[in-house]
């Protein structure tokens, strides 16, 4: 008999072709008069952001721009984000980016009401709202930000902390995968893999969360990114494999913001926070090798997904699936052009011992992994991954 559960998500998700031409009418719909629009500024130079700020203009919103966010964003950016909203006596956020804008934009408009500081916030349930109303868009497809309750940013001493709060679910996530189009192949490929990451750490994951809706969202994450990630890398321009990918990642966003990761996004926060290894590529880095670590106990939940990524799967039997499983992500990583070691990306041996320490801290994702991780246990993932 199915176990009692809770899903909670997004009240209003938009998807479709063009759809980011609504933004202004969205937002008006929803009371938005003065947003703070948070960005960062690589994307302030690709064309996407004009027509967004046009729409909103004549929808008749008073917009400024906060364009300073930074990849895996320090806390200092949120506080000037923060410092942004109050300038602007903004009513309203739209995040407009990757996962790293959508933190933010989370963050700030957690923060601008006055009743919540950064520090008292990190953790799980401790953000004390209210929020101001909240539009997503993202821009990769990758983190799910859109429709989970978490923003994650990088202390001063370079660790990741996360606010989990169902307070961070916007109002509306907007999804146009037209957004996506001119994203970089190895962007394309790292934010790719962290969406697949997430699909198979909320199917396999541990807690006590794990429901049988998160599990159907994330096999059907798994079978359109499956087919579409390699295509979407060898030709940005392939409408249907964008589509595929950004549907994919919201979904597989759904899965874990109620079934939550484990051990992959555990050992690669380290990778991330000392070495700004863009994060779906510190996932992809310890990928395998967590596969492999966990398959002595998860082998019936890998032997069960490994198919729908890869087909010609279902032919072998289903003890030898976990092991083939690891095998065929590491495969697909390379094949997407992602560096497979973590020398490759500048990692120095002698770190090892500090990135399985820091791993350690990561309790909050640890305990959802379906095979304990003991110290030792993390220092041979990275060693393997080395
Ligand atoms: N909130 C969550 O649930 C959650 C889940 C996983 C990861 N994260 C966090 O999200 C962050 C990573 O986000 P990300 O992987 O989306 O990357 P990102 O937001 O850091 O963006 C990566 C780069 O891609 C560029 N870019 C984004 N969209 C583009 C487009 N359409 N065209 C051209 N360039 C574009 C950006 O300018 C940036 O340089 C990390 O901080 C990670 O910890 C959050
Ligand atoms: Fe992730």
């Amino acid at each position: 008999m199915t176990a009692p559960f809770t899903f909670n998500t997004v009240g209003s998700i938009v998807f479709g072709s063009g759809k980011a031409g609504e933004i202004g009418a969205l937002a008006a719909a929803r009371g938005f008069r003065r947003p703070l629009f948070i960005t960062d500024p690589g994307l302030m130079g690709t064309g996407l952001i004009d027509p967004a700020l046009s729409a909103l203009a004549e929808a008749g919103l008073e917009t400024a721009i906060f364009s300073e966010v930074e990849a895996d964003p320090p806390e200092a950016i949120v506080r000037l984000g923060q410092e942004a909203a109050r300038a602007h006596a903004a009513d309203s956020v739209i995040g407009f980016g990757g996962g790293s804008s959508l933190d933010t934009a989370k963050l700030v408009a957690l923060l601008a009401t006055g009743n919540d500081t950064l520090e008292a916030a990190y953790g799980i349930g401790n953000a004390k709202g209210p929020r101001l109303p909240l539009m997503l868009v993202p821009t990769t497809a990758g983190t799910g930000s859109e429709v989970t309750p978490i923003a994650i940013v990088t202390t001063e001493t370079s660790e990741k902390m996360g606010v989990v709060s169902p307070l961070l679910l916007p109002d509306v996530a907007l999804l146009d995968p037209d957004l996506t189009l001119g994203l970089p192949a190895a962007v394309t490929a790292a934010t790719g893999v962290d969406a697949m990451v997430h699909a198979i750490e909320a199917h396999a994951s541990a807690s006590v969360n794990n429901n049988p809706v998160s599990r159907a969202l994330a096999r059907e994450a798994l079978r359109l990114m499956g087919g579409a990630i390699e295509r979407a890398v060898a030709n940005g321009s392939d409408a249907d494999a964008r589509a595929d990918m950004l549907l994919g990642s919201m979904l597989a966003g759904q899965a874990f913001a109620n079934s939550p990761v484990a051990a992959v996004h555990a050992l690669a926060y380290p990778i991330g926070g000392h070495f700004h290894i863009p994060h779906g590529l510190s996932n992809a880095l310890v990928l395998p090798h967590v596969i492999r670590f966990n398959a002595a106990t998860a082998g019936p939940v890998y032997a069960d997904l490994a198919p729908i990524v890869f087909p010609q799967l279902a032919e072998i039997g289903t003890q030898a699936r976990g092991p083939a499983f690891a095998d065929g992500l590491q495969e697909l990583t390379i094949r997407c052009g992602l560096p497979p070691r973590l020398r490759d990306v500048g990692i120095p041996h002698d770190a090892l011992h500090m990135m399985a320490d820091d791993a350690m801290k990561q309790t909050r994702l640890l305990v959802n992994n379906p095979r304990e991780v003991t110290r030792g246990d993390a220092l041979a993932i990275y060693e393997a991954a080395w």
